[in-house]
């Protein structure tokens, strides 16, 4: 794995496989986890679907099984399509038959004290390759949202149309953020979403994933070798700390 830190409060990882990420990305969570279990005796975290629930398989095994506190977790949808439970394109149902077979709980884990939205200790978020998290596509007018803390859309660019989502205040709040991206599809916007708008175009401004920004915590990258394709990590554009 080499791993940057762009700046302040945010770190890329890139990786050589789906099996170092899906293990690196085990580690990460058993850790903020503790932390939040220590600090205040539960774990909140914010789950999003797509090809990430399969990176989170190693979590189902050795140590982890075992050694994570699996009743500490209070476990939410940053974003939940409108279908049946049972539907195919659930998040709900993929994210059980992949990674649950535990009871969800519905809590909050305290409040943001600079921006009064709850606050989760982390947000898990997949990125599509037009950029978007959660279910807040570019242009659309839910990324204006300043006050709500969860909206609906009916009008989703990819099937299914209808769903619903947390909003940028929600998700900036949280503790920690990680975005998963593979694949080479997600080079573009993965570069857009990491550089710096002041130097470059309009359309990183927009990106959804470029306005994940956390207030007050701290974001982190998983990507292969793909989605990392379009980033220039060699002319020191991105401080290396460490690679193994
Ligand atoms: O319900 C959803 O649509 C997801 O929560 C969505 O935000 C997903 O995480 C990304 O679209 C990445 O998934 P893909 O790689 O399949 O686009």
């Amino acid at each position: 794995m080499a791993s940057y830190e762009p700046k302040k409060n945010s770190e890329i990882r890139i990786f050589e496989s789906s099996d170092e990420m899906a293990t690196d990305l085990a580690e990460y969570i058993s850790q903020v986890s503790e932390i939040s279990v220590k600090e205040r005796g539960y774990f909140a975290i914010a789950l999003s679907g797509g090809p990430l629930v399969s990176f989170l398989r190693k979590l189902c095994d050795a140590p982890y099984n075992k050694t994570l506190d699996w009743s500490k977790w209070y476990i939410f949808w940053s974003d939940e399509r409108a279908v049946a439970k049972n539907h195919a394109d659930s998040n709900y149902k993929l994210t059980k038959e992949g990674f649950l077979s535990k009871v969800v709980y519905i809590a909050c884990s305290g409040v943001s004290e600079s921006t009064d939205c709850p606050k989760f200790d982390l947000i898990l978020l997949g990125m599509g390759s037009d950029g978007h998290v959660a279910s807040l596509f570019p242009n659309h007018q839910a990324l204006e949202l300043k006050d709500d803390w969860v909206t609906y859309i009916t009008d989703s660019p990819q099937p299914p149309p209808e769903r619903i989502t947390f909003t940028l205040p929600v998700i900036n709040s949280a503790s920690n953020i990680a975005i998963l991206a593979t694949g080479v599809d997600k080079a573009t916007a993965v570069h857009l979403a990491v550089s710096d708008s002041s130097d470059g175009p309009d359309t990183s401004a927009s990106l959804p994933a470029h306005m994940v920004q956390p207030t007050d915590g701290k974001l982190v990258w998983f990507l292969d070798k793909a989605a990392a394709s379009s980033l220039d990590t060699s002319d020191g554009a991105y401080q290396q700390h460490r690679e193994y």
